[in-house]
């Protein structure tokens, strides 16, 4: 060992030495993976059209998640911000924060914006409607106010009753407009995050009436008359797609393939929405091993390769979903609605062909229904009877997964929604609540039910996962770390200045066995070369430890070394002074 070639003697150097000891980085940072991966571009290109030819199909399709796709889950650290702070602060506002000409009012202190931390919360945000003909004629007061920073005060009925106040992500007051919810609610971070191989889903909860589908699909009938892509009316669901799109068309060295699916809960029943037939037989959800998740056996599911397809599966399933009229709305949804999108993007990452496997869920809750004052009878009370009950179990859910103390029994179990929606609120994903409320006093006691659920539910943790093939979780994460210790060793290396003991040509040479292989031939190898090539890697993977720990034992020998020799060069030093006075 040339410990000439160390220079020894300056004090600096120790320093510098140990410094970059500390800076030594042991592991990749969390965000690399993300980064390459949204790095890289995209192709759309899908296997079948469905244009709008669904109603002709007849193939079923098998929704069970395939079991090699979610073994290789990598776990990774939540992605950013929601919505857009900048376009926000240039909305109007009035003194104390809140828009009263505008109408999107968000808090400062938002539960999701720690960029850095592995967990984050369910994003919630309120959406308010405006008070509608029947109100406006009985004059009724409007029990709230938008103080701003996210915040909405409910005012009490009595007199000298205490006014509530509630604090949410974001609030859309009445005249928010269906733009303002595309922009600000962080649904587009969903999609982006959907594309990357996360499971997403944006739920819109409330009181019947309060502008749940609204929110989702737009006014009564608007899909289903086959509306404009650009009419301003249009929901969150269509604005979505076309934003989807926008995004799959900005990466075109990406292979995607999109797939969406659409069903309902009627009565405890799953119809599927895209393929009821005339006696709507109820499809069976079935608990996978596997991907220990719950599905829908048999569910239709449409490929997906153009903007107009997904439009068409919106049509579609919109036509198919039982809605019916009761006292407070004419227009009601009778059951809970699921509309899928799947996202499989193959892209190219260190090297290696590998597929992610995200997905945005828009689901639409039935409201739930005081049937005092919808006057609910025969039909239409069994169905308030089956909404309010699965919401209820919705609602235990969230209240178990909320109280960060309790780690008990979550009762996914007990209704078909919240089998359905577990994937959602267990943490594996991300997810969006919208709240729906009604201004005035008549919902007032059902408006305050909502934003409790909301404010428990903006409790909830989550630590999205993105979801690739095992195989190529495990060739990835196994690359990933071969680079990380050739980086450090390398690093070393030119720390230590042991070129001679240590080459590191000799340490190439004998680490990089692995053949460099066509990565997009990887689909088409023998199983037993794959093993072959994955046993390879972990070789190589084992080497590189082992001379990352023979690098670091040197090192510290040299340190040892180092210290020991400049206390000498100092007591020298020191005498030399001494003899010179
Ligand atoms: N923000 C809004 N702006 C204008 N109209 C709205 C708004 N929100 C809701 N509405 C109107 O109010 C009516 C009831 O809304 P919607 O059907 O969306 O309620 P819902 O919560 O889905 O009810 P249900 O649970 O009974 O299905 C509809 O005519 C809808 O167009």
């Amino acid at each position: 060992m040339e410990l000439t070639n160390l220079r020894l003697f300056h004090p600096k150097n120790t320093d510098m030495v140990y410094r970059q000891r500390q800076a030594t980085p042991m592991k990749a940072p969390p965000t690399t993976l993300s980064k390459n991966l949204s790095r890289s571009a995209e192709t759309l290109v899908a296997t079948t059209r469905c244009g709008k030819e669904i109603k002709t199909r007849k193939a079923r399709s098998t929704e069970q998640p395939s079991a090699n796709l979610t073994k290789g889950a990598l776990v990774l650290p939540s992605l950013g911000k929601w919505g857009d702070e900048d376009s926000l602060k240039s909305r109007s506002r009035n003194g104390s924060g809140s828009s009263r000409t505008g109408s999107v009012d968000r808090s400062t202190q938002g539960s999701t914006n720690n960029l850095n931390s592995d967990e984050d919360n369910i994003n919630v945000v309120v959406r308010v409607r405006p008070v509608n003909d029947k109100e406006l004629s009985l004059r009724e007061r409007n029990m709230l106010e938008f103080p701003g920073k996210g915040q909405i005060i409910c005012h009490g009925t009595a007199s000298g009753q205490k006014p509530k106040l509630f604090s949410y992500n974001v609030v859309f007051e009445p005249a928010a407009t269906q733009e303002d919810v595309l922009e600000y609610s962080g649904i587009k971070r969903l999609l982006e995050m959907a594309v990357e191989g996360f499971s997403c889903t944006a739920f819109c909860y409330g009181q019947t009436g309060s502008g749940k589908t609204h929110t989702l699909t737009g006014p009564p009938g608007l899909v289903e008359s086959g509306a404009s892509p650009h009419s301003p009316e249009h929901g969150l669901v269509v604005r979505s797609f076309v934003y989807l799109f926008q995004l799959i068309r900005d990466r075109p060295d990406c292979h995607f393939i999109l797939k969406a699916s659409f069903l309902e809960i009627y009565n405890e029943k799953v119809i599927d929405l895209l393929n009821p037939g005339s006696s709507r037989k109820p499809l069976q959800v079935r608990w996978s091993k596997e991907s220990r998740s719950f599905y829908v056996e048999n569910l239709f599911t449409v490929d997906c390769e153009q903007l107009d397809d997904l439009f068409a599966v919106l049509e579609e399933g919109m036509r198919n979903r039982s809605v019916g009229a009761h006292a407070m709305n004419a227009h009601s949804s009778r059951s809970h609605s699921l509309l899928s999108v799947r996202v499989r993007r193959d892209v190219r990452a260190r090297d290696v062909a590998c597929s992610t496997l995200g997905k945005i869920n828009f689901v639409d809750l039935a409201g739930s229904e005081l049937t005092k004052r919808t006057h609910s009878t025969g039909k239409t009370l069994e169905e308030a009877n089956n909404i309010n009950r699965s919401l209820m179990v919705l609602g235990y859910c969230i209240a178990q997964l909320s109280d960060g103390k309790k780690k008990g029994h979550i009762p996914y179990r007990d209704s078909k929604l919240t089998k359905l929606l577990a994937d959602s609120l267990s943490g594996n994903g991300v997810t969006l609540m919208i709240a729906c409320i009604a201004p005035t006093k008549s919902n007032l006691s059902e408006t305050i039910n909502t934003l409790r659920y909301a404010a428990r539910a903006k409790k909830i943790k989550s630590k999205p996962i993105v979801k690739m093939d095992a195989r190529d979780a495990l060739i990835l994460s196994l690359k990933r770390e071969v680079e990380v210790l050739q980086a450090e060793n390398d690093h070393l290396r030119s720390a230590i200045h042991v070129h001679s003991d240590y080459n590191a040509d000799t340490f190439s040479q004998r680490n990089r066995s692995t053949p460099s292989i066509e990565t997009n031939k990887l689909y088409q190898l023998p199983q037993s070369e794959l093993v072959d090539l994955v046993q390879l890697h972990m070789a190589e993977n084992s080497a590189l430890r082992q001379e990352n720990t023979e690098l670091f034992v040197i090192r510290d020998q040299l340190l040892r070394d180092q210290e020991l020799l400049s206390r000498e060069n100092e007591r020298l030093l020191k005498k030399l002074e001494d003899v010179n006075s």
